[in-house]
């Protein structure tokens, strides 16, 4: 029998549901890979926005690390919602001690309702010691804007963003969003050789809340699996673009995307095998 894969998500969390670990671990789960959590904050929130935020105590995050790590080393690590520098200097030397076990950071710095979810002192930090670990790095539009400190209006800027991310600041690579640029739902990947746009049709949906995390999750769940990095983000892109297709329609705002809607459409999960 094969061992089942593992992946750990270090994030915030989501009571209703959508976004955050949870996001995280539903889509963990549908890929087929056993899912890992450690909570960094817990957040008040729900469809409509952000009511609260609670932060972990430093320690009790470095207790939860222990306890995964201590038992079962994850076979790959996301990131999502790491507000302060001392949270994000402990996951660092998490990763670091692990080189061998892909990163994917989701540089979260605010959510869809506009509430922000990192402090602004941390953003140097976030460049300086987490980016260079990272095997691929997710950043949306405004995101993107703050890594390379200049405006995102088209495709080709996306394209810049991508390269000063990689090419410069260190990331082995990077997918770009475009789910806030105007009409296009197009992602830039790149790894520092190749330059690929990751198109899909645009659904018109308010339902949105989680599409990121869910996105960086799937790429995580490919890349615990052995799937090669471009596969992963192309099979990530499908899996976001059905939970995107078939909305939920739950919840007074912005609703939780639909986490199977991959089986509706009919895509593989496990390399080659259907549902
Ligand atoms: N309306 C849409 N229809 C289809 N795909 C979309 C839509 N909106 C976003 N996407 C896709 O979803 C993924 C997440 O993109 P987005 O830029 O929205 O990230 P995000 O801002 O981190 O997420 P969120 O909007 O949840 O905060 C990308 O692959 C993007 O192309
Ligand atoms: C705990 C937590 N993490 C991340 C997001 C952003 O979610 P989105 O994927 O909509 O950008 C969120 N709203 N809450």
């Amino acid at each position: 029998m094969n061992q089942i894969k593992s992946a750990l998500t270090i994030a915030g969390t989501d009571p209703t549901g959508g976004a955050g670990i949870h996001a995280d671990l539903k889509t963990f789960q549908e890929r087929e890979v056993f899912g890992m959590s450690v909570i960094t904050s817990a957040v008040a929130q729900n469809t409509m926005g952000v009511q609260a935020v609670e932060h972990m105590p430093i320690a009790f995050i470095e207790e939860q690390l222990k306890s995964v790590f201590d038992d079962i080393v994850p076979d790959a690590i996301k990131t999502g919602m790491v507000s302060s520098v001392d949270m994000m200097q402990l996951i660092a030397t998490y990763i670091k001690d692990r080189p061998s076990v892909p990163y994917i950071l989701d540089p979260v710095m605010v959510a869809t309702s506009g509430d922000a979810l990192m402090e602004e002192a941390s953003r140097e930090v976030l460049k300086d010691e987490l980016l260079p670990l990272a095997k691929v790095v997710t950043p949306n539009v405004p995101e993107a804007e703050i890594l390379i400190n200049s405006k995102i209006e088209t495709i080709d800027d996306m394209k810049r963003a991508a390269r000063l991310i990689v090419d410069g600041k260190g990331a082995t690579s990077a997918v770009v969003k475009g789910g806030h640029l105007g009409e296009d739902v197009t992602d830039v990947f790149y790894d520092g050789h190749e330059m690929v746009l990751l198109s899909g049709e645009r659904y018109e949906t308010n339902h949105t809340h989680g599409t990121g995390c869910t996105f960086a999750a799937a790429i995580t769940a490919e890349l615990a699996k052995g799937t090669e990095l471009k596969q992963a983000v192309e099979l990530a892109k499908e899996f976001v673009s059905a939970a995107l297709q078939y909305p939920l329609g739950i919840g007074k705002g912005n609703g939780p995307t639909n986490h199977w809607g991959y089986r509706l459409k009919g895509l593989p999960n496990q390399k080659g095998s259907d549902m």
